[in-house]
């Protein structure tokens, strides 16, 4: 399928994002972080970003992966979990599954694990030769399975997987973690990851037209900006000059920090440091330890090297 070709699917760049779920908030504040403003409500499936030559579609996030594969949208965010069963359900009904990954997202992260009901013994993986899975991911979980010579036979669901045991309906769970709290209010335990997972944007496999690459060009290194803000902070204090080279030794990310004046002061002097690590209690206490005073941990919205 193709997208008709009018003036906005040439120079409007169209973004597929869940409608409402795990992702959606994350992604709307990165695209506000970005300056993408998204003033209609959530109730708008199709909606127009003012200031730049945007259209954010609102769907199911099941739908994302096809919506890029068949060029109906440009970009897209998702998990990679469901991008990569996607994949493999679209190869086996040969459908095509050909797209770029423009970048990987820093939220979104989960994992998909086997679980069981908490009173079962566990042995490993071997185990569940023979037996009923419940799971949303067929596909992944084959695919671990297969690896192992282990044949099992899946239960489809598409929600509130963790339910199947108590039901009746599976002897185990395949379903994605985070937490651990769901599985553990449906009394079962996690014992073994098949996959990890995140947010990832991915594009369609087919060069954009000119002005939406442009577009495209302008986002991508705001995107990246705000990420990278997201993990940064930036540090402060006031130092004894004799100590800068300890305190420079346990500072997070202080190859090259700022060192200022203090008025009225000889030996003391500010440091000021953007560090892309966290800084921990206890670094800060060792800090002070050291003579630092008035430390002050910023965080940073954006940032564009
Ligand atoms: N507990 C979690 N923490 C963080 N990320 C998660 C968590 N659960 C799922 N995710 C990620 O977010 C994605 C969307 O999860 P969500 O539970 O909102 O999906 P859904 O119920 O299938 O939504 P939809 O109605 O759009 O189909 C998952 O595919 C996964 O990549
Ligand atoms: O380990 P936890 O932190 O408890 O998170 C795991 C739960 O989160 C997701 O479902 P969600 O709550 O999004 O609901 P859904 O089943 O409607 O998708 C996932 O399918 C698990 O059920
Ligand atoms: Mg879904």
């Amino acid at each position: 399928m193709s997208m008709v070709n009018n003036d906005a699917s040439r120079s409007r760049l169209r973004i597929a994002i869940q409608k409402s779920g795990r992702l959606t908030d994350d992604t709307e504040k990165l695209f506000k972080n970005c300056g993408i403003k998204i003033n209609e409500s959530r109730d708008h499936l199709l909606a127009h970003v003012e200031n730049l030559p945007i259209d954010i579609l609102r769907v199911r996030d099941d739908d994302i992966p096809g919506l890029v594969m068949d060029h109906v949208v440009d970009w897209g965010i998702v998990g990679q979990n469901v991008l990569e069963e996607t994949m493999m359900q679209r190869k086996v009904d040969g459908m095509p599954t050909g797209f770029r990954e423009v970048m990987k997202l820093n939220y979104g992260d989960c994992r998909l694990s086997v679980a069981i009901p908490q009173e079962k013994e566990w042995h490993g993986l071997a185990d569940l030769e023979g037996c009923k899975i419940a799971t949303t991911y067929p596909f992944l979980l084959k695919r671990k399975l297969s690896e192992q010579g282990i044949n099992f036979k899946p239960v489809l669901l598409t929600g509130s997987v963790e339910v199947a045991p108590r039901a009746g309906l599976a002897d185990a769970i395949c379903d994605l973690v985070c937490t651990g709290a769901t599985l553990q209010a449906n009394g079962l335990r996690e014992v073994d990851t098949i996959y990890e997972s995140k947010a990832v944007l991915i594009g369609r496999d087919q060069d954009l037209f000119p002005e939406k690459q442009a577009i495209a060009d302008l986002i991508i290194p705001r995107l990246k900006g705000v990420m990278a803000a997201r993990e940064s902070k930036y540090i402060m204090m006031n130092a004894p000059k004799a100590m800068l080279q300890q305190i420079k030794a346990i500072l997070p990310g202080a190859e090259n920090p700022s060192i200022i004046e203090l008025e009225g002061e000889t030996d003391r002097v500010a440091l000021h440091v953007v560090s892309r690590e966290k800084l921990f209690w206890e670094t800060m206490e060792q800090l002070k330890a050291l003579g630092a005073s008035s430390i002050l941990v910023v965080p940073i919205e954006k940032m564009l090297d």
